[in-house]
């Protein structure tokens, strides 16, 4: 009976999502081990067999560091960025593009001829100028680190008309000849914008936005549901790998996104319990009109 209830309980989520475009990012925090990858996999093709069109834009942090360490090139985040050096782009790329890359799309085609693989700078799919971070008001140069100015979507839409699962690593083009390594949240949103997506949801290595965050501490209390305004006010508070993620939500829900998530990529069938189920998981992020509200009667 209880299988039945959850079954029944996605149906109004199964008819409002059929034929919706959902963005996911996987992070590369959340792709560290292998049963979880292969539910991760599991989940996608779900998605798609329900009449969903999942494009996933992937990221690759940690295995990026490992490989860096390896070669002994030094690194460093500023903002949440990787500081990147000529040197440095050509491991970032090498890694998302001819490892991470093909190790998801290995793990989605599993299940059958779903899964093609592509770089942003493919088909012009990310242009990009260079980016610098801002400390304290001081501009700071951080290398080859690019900001989408144009994204040119017409690829990944042609392989979602044909059924495809795009999987897209985040480096881009520049007009100016150089490629450009982008943040992983950064570029999912870009092209959750431009697809016209009906959800971005981001998984990560914790269960969402926390109110009050102190690394291990275990009474974190995590924050369901924020309207874009309030996030908005609460960005220049973050830190680190949050401050890309959630500025890539307000991107999403300000380019007209309705909704953008932040999930645990830890928790088994997470991108399943949070379309299919009325509560959700992780958090929601809202534009500040009442459009969502309005439609489905949650409250944000
Ligand atoms: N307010 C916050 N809520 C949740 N996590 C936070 C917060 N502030 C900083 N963090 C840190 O951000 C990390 C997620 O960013 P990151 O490591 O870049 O993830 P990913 O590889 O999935 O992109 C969390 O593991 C946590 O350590
Ligand atoms: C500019 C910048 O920081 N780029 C990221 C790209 C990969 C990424 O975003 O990976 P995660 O999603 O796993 O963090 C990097 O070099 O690590």
């Amino acid at each position: 009976m209880d299988k039945a209830h959850t079954l029944i309980e996605a149906l109004p989520w199964l008819a409002r999502f059929h034929g919706a475009t959902v963005v996911i990012k996987y992070g590369g925090n959340a792709m560290t081990e292998e049963h979880l990858r292969a539910k991760f996999a599991d989940d996608v093709v779900f998605l798609r067999y329900a009449g969903l069109k999942p494009v996933i834009v992937h990221g690759g942090g940690p295995q990026i560091q490992a490989q860096l360490d390896l070669q002994g090139i030094d690194s460093h985040f500023v903002s949440g960025l990787r500081v990147t050096t000529p040197e440095a782009m050509q491991v970032v790329r090498m890694v998302l593009v001819g490892q991470v890359n093909r190790d998801v799309v290995g793990l989605i085609n599993r299940h059958g001829p779903f899964a093609v693989g592509m770089s942003g700078e493919d088909a012009h799919l990310f242009t990009a100028e260079r980016k610098y971070a801002v400390v304290d008001g001081v501009k700071i140069d951080i290398g080859q680190v690019g900001e989408i100015v144009n994204v040119e979507a017409g690829a990944v839409q042609a392989l979602l008309d044909d059924g495809r699962i795009p999987v897209v690593s985040s480096i881009a083009r520049g007009a100016d000849g150089e490629i450009y390594n982008v943040n992983a949240d950064t570029a999912a949103a870009a092209l959750a914008v431009a697809l016209r997506a009906s959800k971005l949801i981001v998984l990560t290595d914790v269960e969402g936005l926390y109110a009050d965050w102190r690394p291990d501490d275990p009474g974190l209390e995590v924050i369901s549901r924020i309207r874009a305004s309030e996030l908005a006010g609460l960005l220049p508070g973050l830190s680190s790998g949050m401050v890309p993620k959630m500025e890539a939500c307000l991107t999403a829900v300000e380019g007209g996104v309705p909704q953008a998530h932040v999930l645990d990529g830890r928790a088994p069938h997470a991108l399943l319990l949070e379309i299919f189920t009325d509560e959700g998981i992780g958090t929601m992020v809202l534009p500040d009109t009442d459009d969502f509200a309005k439609e489905t009667g949650v409250a944000p």
